[in-house]
């Protein structure tokens, strides 16, 4: 019972970070509402999700502790964390089930269990991957070199071997259908890249599929300037999410 939106706190006053518990609205968001800092961190495969199935999606971006915590009061944050997607009259929390959801809606998820499951595998995979990227700008310097070397290594000899091998024989990963096994790849070796530029030269077919992927109209769409897509994290960032969850 705790995911189903009752009474959901106007987003402008979220916005703001006065919102009044009084302050509220009966309407059901038609659009998929994101709740999460103005930035990448774990939101950003959901909104590289949403934007390769065509879905349009609104933002309320987390600036100051009293969002957070307002959030929290209005019990809409399962385990106290974000990413927090407002969708389909529920309070979705937890990334991957996140995920999964919105791939399943969106016919991204394979046919059946067992696709699903490779789908899964592939995806995290790619989430284990990224989750280097996304410690990387709180390190401080001699960190960020470190873990810039080990983002080579894992991608290199643990994780794009096992992609490469997947794509020699077929365009997708799962069921040679596209799915969000194929747009959490697409995210992930474009984040290897901003640190390795030619990290893709030993891989001929990532490299392709590379190549032909961008070529998705919804997803050359999300990477044009001012698409949902967030840049590369700043201080600015990380000083948000750290005053905001005081870290
Ligand atoms: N397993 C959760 C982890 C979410 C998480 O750690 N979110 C951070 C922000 S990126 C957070 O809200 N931290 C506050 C806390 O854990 O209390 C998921 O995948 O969504």
């Amino acid at each position: 019972m705790g995911s189903v939106v009752r009474k959901p706190v106007s987003q402008n006053a979220l916005k703001t970070g006065n919102a009044d518990p009084q302050s509220v609205t009966n309407t059901m968001a038609e659009k998929p509402v994101l709740y999460y800092f103005n930035g990448r961190g774990r939101m950003e495969s959901i909104r590289w999700l949403l934007g390769a199935a065509g879905i349009e999606f609104e933002e309320v971006y987390l600036e100051k502790r009293e969002q957070y915590e307002q959030l929290i009061k209005e019990g809409r944050l399962m385990f106290g964390q974000v990413p927090l997607v407002e969708m389909d009259g529920m309070n979705l929390t937890q990334t991957h089930p996140i995920l999964s959801y919105i791939a399943a809606k969106y016919n991204l998820y394979g046919k059946d269990p067992k696709e699903r499951y490779e789908i899964d595998r592939y995806a995290d995979g790619t989430i284990d991957l990224m989750g280097l990227g996304l410690a990387y700008p709180f390190l401080d310097d001699a960190g960020k070199e470190k873990q810039k070397g080990l983002i080579k290594e894992r991608a290199t000899n643990k994780y794009f071997p096992v992609y490469e091998t997947a794509l020699k024989d077929k365009d997708y990963l799962v069921g040679n259908k596209f799915s969000w096994a194929d747009i959490q790849l697409m995210e992930a070796i474009l984040m290897v890249e901003e640190f390795h530029s030619d990290i893709l030269s030993c891989f001929p077919q990532l490299q392709a599929f590379k190549e032909r992927t961008k070529k998705m109209p919804t997803i050359a769409k999300f990477l044009l300037p001012g698409s949902p897509k967030k840049p590369f994290p700043d201080d600015k960032y990380v000083a948000t999410v750290k005053a905001v969850l005081k870290m």
